[in-house]
């Protein structure tokens, strides 16, 4: 029996030859899927909801690591970005800033969390969100300054229950630490050969490929 699928974006759809940019290899599998796939990001909701769109499948997503859910033309907002807009202007009162060039189009639709680049530096960040009572999620790809509460396994318990389907009938693949409790609630879980500690660790399965060619592996495993 094909398993309804919960993918996230960046370091799993990627394509391993640079920081981002989807690898077209997923896009027909994904289209092609016979149960619903789920797109659980860190990224703001406009992403995946257009990655959605663009492949021309039902927008099933979890963005903002759990801080949006929508499925079925229902939408929830968990939580509201102004604990972490916060923790960003005491960062700036230290003389940092979120490292991002230009109009920031990492944060410009984010609703409940704040992301700041891998540049800036990590322990500072941590410390002015810890004395917020935030945490900062390392991503590979972004320092995310959120609510511990608010994660992307959470956000597949209310994705399942808009799905009419029960957490365990799920397979997650992904690749980092932001994944970790979408490992813990599903009933399979794969971390693609890149993926860091945490993530490797929480998931049952670590495939041979990096990137997009560790989750079509996956994929082509399921069909
Ligand atoms: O937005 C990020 O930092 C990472 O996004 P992801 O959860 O799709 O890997
Ligand atoms: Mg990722």
């Amino acid at each position: 029996m094909t398993p309804p699928l919960v993918l996230d974006i960046d370091g799993t759809l990627t394509r391993a030859d640079g920081e981002h940019g989807i690898d077209p290899r997923v896009f027909e599998p994904i289209r092609a899927w016979p149960e619903p796939v789920v797109i659980a990001t860190g990224k703001a909701f406009p992403f995946p909801v257009a990655l959605c769109q663009f492949l021309g499948v039902e927008e099933r997503v979890i963005a903002e690591n759990g801080g949006i859910v929508y499925a079925e033309e229902e939408l929830a907002v968990n939580g509201d970005r102004d604990a972490a807009d916060a923790v960003v202007r005491a960062f700036r009162e230290r003389g940092y800033d979120l490292g991002w060039d230009g109009p920031d189009l990492v944060n410009r639709w984010r609703e409940t969390e704040i992301a700041a680049r891998l540049t800036v530096p990590g322990a500072a960040l941590r410390e002015v969100a810890a004395e917020a009572g935030l945490e900062v999620v390392d991503t590979g790809y972004a320092f995310h300054v959120k609510d511990a509460s608010i994660t992307k396994g959470e956000g597949i318990e209310t994705m399942a229950q808009l799905l009419d389907r029960r957490p365990d009938e799920f397979v997650a693949v992904g690749d980092s630490e932001n994944d970790v409790s979408t490992f813990e609630v599903v009933g399979e879980s794969y971390a693609v050969a890149n993926a860091d500690d945490a993530a490797r660790d929480a998931a049952d399965h670590v495939t041979d490929g990096v990137h997009a060619a560790g989750t079509m592996e996956v994929l082509d495993r399921l069909r």
